[in-house]
């Protein structure tokens, strides 16, 4: 997907694939275009080239219809009831009034908003307008669900409840799309995720997959009673960073954490050790932060890249 606002490319040739069954994040910069590609997923925008497909057929807007949307301003009518609102885009739809009653009593009683059914909408907290607008967008049974931060703003408990849904969908076969700034969240919930920067997709893969090889061989250390440069005096240490609390360590070619440990306790009392797995919050400022020292004349896109299904993008 291509699409252009004005002078800004918001999103440069952007390849995503959403699989049956998995839930995938979507992470990026404010601006980096993920409101627009979820946009044009979903049918409310056009973009200026590409297509989205599902299967080998491109969406029209029969097939979009089965989608579950999520947008991120929301887009309820205010002074509707819940049970109305909930009803009446069932209907829209598709659902029989019947069917469209049964899904909404269902999915307010599971979403934890019975007693807010005959309120309306603007009289709600935020958090509650936001499980109103998770109803909305599951209310019909899509095939396929597109969350525009659907986090944002809830309590852990709707965090839970968000996430409990998301995850029943998925195991439903349902392919759940979901973008958002929680990285902590994205890192637990996601079997696949997607970093976006400046309209063009610079990570995309498993956890496991975008992690740098080199990353395995760092080691988190903490030694009580020890100078703080005490892996400079370590053969198995080749470089090392020190932290708020200990120390990360690379471990010199050849050498393990065992290595090390035998040569960390000569220096003071080991109180941890262990292997350094890089967080999401690592993988992305690591791929995303690049950008902002580009030279003049590139884009900052072409810095790093670990895209992992074989797409250019
Ligand atoms: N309707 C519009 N008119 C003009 N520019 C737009 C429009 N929609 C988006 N843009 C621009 O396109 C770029 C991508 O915006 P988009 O909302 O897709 O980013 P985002 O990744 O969702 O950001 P955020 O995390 O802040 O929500 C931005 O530069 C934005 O200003």
């Amino acid at each position: 997907m291509s699409k252009r606002f004005g002078s800004q490319q918001a999103l440069d040739s952007l390849t995503l694939t959403v699989r049956p069954g998995e839930i995938s994040g979507f992470v990026g910069g404010n601006g980096a275009g993920k409101t627009t590609a979820m946009r044009i997923g979903v049918g409310v925008l056009a973009p200026d080239g590409g297509q989205v497909l599902w299967g080998d057929a491109p969406v029209g807007r029969l097939e979009s219809a089965r989608f579950g949307y999520m947008p991120e301003e929301r887009g309820l009518y205010p002074r509707m009831t819940v049970a109305r609102q909930l009803v009446y885009l069932g209907e829209l739809h598709g659902l029989s009034r019947a069917d469209a009653r049964e899904a909404m009593v269902r999915w307010t009683e599971r979403l934890r908003i019975t007693q807010h059914r005959d309120k309306r909408v603007n009289t709600l907290s935020l958090g509650n307008q936001q499980r109103v607008q998770l109803a909305a967008a599951l209310v019909h049974d899509p095939e396929v669900l597109i969350l525009d931060e659907p986090f944002s703003g809830l309590d852990p408990l709707a965090v839970d409840d968000m996430s409990d849904v998301l995850r029943d969908k998925a195991a439903q076969g349902v392919p759940v799309l979901f973008s958002s700034h929680q990285l902590e969240l994205v890192e637990q919930l996601c079997d696949r995720v997607a970093i976006v920067r400046a309209g063009r997709r610079v990570a995309f893969g498993t956890l496991d997959e975008l992690r740098p090889a080199e990353a395995g061989g760092q080691v988190y250390v903490e030694v009580e009673g020890a100078r703080e440069d005490w892996p400079a005096r370590c053969p198995a240490a080749a470089g090392f960073q020190a932290l708020q609390q200990g120390v990360l360590v690379d471990l010199a070619a050849g050498r393990d954490e065992n290595d090390l440990l035998l040569e960390a306790v000569r220096h003071g009392t080991v109180r941890q050790l262990r292997r350094h797995v890089p967080s999401l919050a690592e993988l992305f400022r690591d791929l995303v932060e690049p950008a902002r020292e580009t030279p003049p004349g590139g884009t900052g896109a072409e810095s790093r890249s670990r895209d992992l299904d074989g797409v250019s993008a």
